[in-house]
């Protein structure tokens, strides 16, 4: 159980670039050169933890398996490393990188046996990523719908997942807050852990996820707001910090 919100600032590769996305869209790229330099420069910051997203993986459009490798082989901080982990290689490969945990979308949705398999085996090194549209999972790059949300984080709290890392699609890559209530629907519905992601454009949006630690939110993904320079990742920190 954390008291003080922690800070994911994200890193997502697509064709070997860190991109931002609006409402995870393909196309919608803004590009912001090395994923290594990045991470870099958010563990240089005082990042604890880095969210490092294989985008082309998540879509289905190739893989960046090597470059991840490098980055958070290159990382003394903590790696959530998520995108395309769908079955026993390609767990194995992120696991392999020496990640803390990884973020598993689509497979809990199209192989939950699989999922249930892997959580039981791995447990905390394996969070679910529940990427929503209202209450719709997203999945195959937040292409397709994959059921209800409350339905399957039911279904995954039976089986033991560790923690959540919920994204609201509308919100994500947008600078327009983060989603609140979704946040607090969430954390009724479930004892684990939930790490906000999506909308995030502002020090008083982190302060107001802070908020929300006493019901159970542990982190806060930061990206767009991040590369924007609405804020430093220095500043966010210390906005937390209490
Ligand atoms: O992070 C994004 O902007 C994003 C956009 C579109 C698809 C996925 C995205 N991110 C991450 O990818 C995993 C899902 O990958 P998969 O379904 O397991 O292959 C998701 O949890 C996000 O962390």
């Amino acid at each position: 159980m954390v008291t003080k919100l922690e800070l994911l600032p994200a890193v997502d590769v697509r064709d070997g670039q860190a991109v931002r996305l609006v409402h995870g869209e393909s196309g919608t790229e803004t590009s912001y050169g090395s994923p290594l330099e990045a991470a870099l420069a958010w563990q240089r910051a005082g990042a604890e933890w880095l969210h490092l997203v294989d985008l082309d993986a998540a879509f289905g459009t190739g893989d960046n398996r090597a470059l991840i490798a490098e980055v958070t082989g290159a990382m003394d901080i903590k790696v959530e490393l998520s995108g395309g982990i769908r079955d026993d290689d390609t767990l194995a490969a992120a696991l392999a990188t020496g990640c803390t945990r990884v973020n598993l979308g689509t497979a809990a949705l199209e192989t939950p046996e699989w999922v249930a398999q892997v959580i039981a085996r791995h447990g905390d090194q394996i969070a679910v990523g529940l990427d929503v549209r209202g209450t719709t999972l997203r999945g195959r790059g937040w292409t397709r719908d994959g059921g209800d949300l409350y339905e399957t984080l039911k279904r995954l709290d039976s089986e033991g997942c560790a923690r959540y890392v919920v994204t609201d699609i509308a919100k994500d890559g947008t600078l327009q807050g983060p989603n609140l209530e979704l946040l607090r629907n969430v954390c009724a519905a479930t004892d684990r852990p939930v790490v906000a992601s999506g909308g995030v454009s502002s020090l008083d949006d982190l302060r107001a996820i802070a908020e929300l630690v006493p019901l159970g939110v542990e982190g806060s993904i930061v990206g767009k707001a991040l590369y924007a320079k609405a804020f430093t990742l220095e500043e966010a920190l210390e906005a937390v910090s209490s």
